[in-house]
């Protein structure tokens, strides 16, 4: 799932494809790198992000949604906001990626339930102002499989389809840099849970933390596609469905690379 940031400010690539015409260019770029999906959003989830107007969201999603699905790109919806998810489905998209997992908005779970698109839930604990203050978990595996556990119940409830439902850790939401490795190491307890799981590590904090050189000073997004790739390739081996990625190659590959590894140790 390639990452197509229609925003002047996401934490990553902020403002170099706020353009319509610029995104659009890019999205055809990560498929032609590989890219199965393309994740469009309008308003930046990085911590302390202010919210966008629902009109400047679905003026800058729209476009791009429209034109990419028309080139025969399979294109989901970066929002928290039914109105935008439902008038973006009608625009071609055929995945709602919600990182409040339904929460945010009490309409969502009628618009996945209407629109049979796949939806994929992410465990949240509240917008960008206030997710940093939300990092307490007795066992945050556990945790997040429970809260997850609780949203697909909530979800069937306002008819959503098992078939409908993909989980994701939310790496990085109200989980401070420690606290997303566990959730790696362990995605089979997500798993467990019998749905596909999407991962969402690239160019995260808690890899800049993790490749800090002696001063301390977490290396730069830009700098953590390496170690996005490696996450990748463990998390493909471990049985993740998909993996949202800003820079697709190195990941497309990482992919490769996991299946190949998989398979050879399948015939031993
Ligand atoms: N499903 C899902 N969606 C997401 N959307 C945005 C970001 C962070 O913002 P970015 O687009 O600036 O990387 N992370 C996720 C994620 O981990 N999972």
């Amino acid at each position: 799932m390639g990452v197509v940031n229609v925003t002047p400010d996401s934490f990553s690539d902020g403002g170099e494809w706020f353009e319509p015409r610029a995104a659009i260019e890019h999205g055809l770029e990560l498929l032609a790198e590989g890219a199965d999906v393309l994740d469009v959003g309008g308003e930046s989830t990085r911590p302390g992000a202010g919210r966008v107007p629902v009109e400047d969201e679905l003026a800058r999603v729209l476009p791009v949604i429209s034109a990419l699905s028309a080139q025969g790109a399979v294109v989901s919806v970066d929002t928290t906001r039914a109105l935008v998810a439902e008038q973006a489905v009608a625009a071609g998209a055929r995945i709602i990626n919600d990182v409040s997992g339904g929460l945010a908005d009490p309409d969502m779970a009628g618009v996945v339930a209407r629109t049979g698109a796949v939806f994929v839930v992410m465990h949240w604990r509240g917008h960008a102002d206030v997710m940093d203050d939300l990092e307490q978990y007795d066992d945050v595996v556990t945790d997040v499989r429970d809260e997850l556990a609780a949203r697909v119940e909530a979800l069937r409830s306002a008819g959503v389809r098992d078939e409908q439902i993909v989980l994701d850790p939310g790496l990085g939401f109200s989980k401070a840099g420690s606290t997303n490795w566990p959730l790696l190491t362990h995605l089979d307890v997500l798993r467990g849970l019998g749905f596909p799981i999407l991962v969402g590590a690239s160019r995260k904090r808690f890899l800049g933390h993790l490749l800090a050189g002696p001063d301390g000073e977490p290396v730069p997004p830009l700098a953590r596609d390496g170690a996005t790739a490696a996450i990748t390739a463990l998390a493909a081996a471990a049985g993740a469905w998909c993996v949202r990625v800003h820079a697709v190659r190195s990941s497309a590959d990482a992919v490769r690379v996991a299946a190949a590894w998989t398979r050879a140790g399948a015939t031993g």
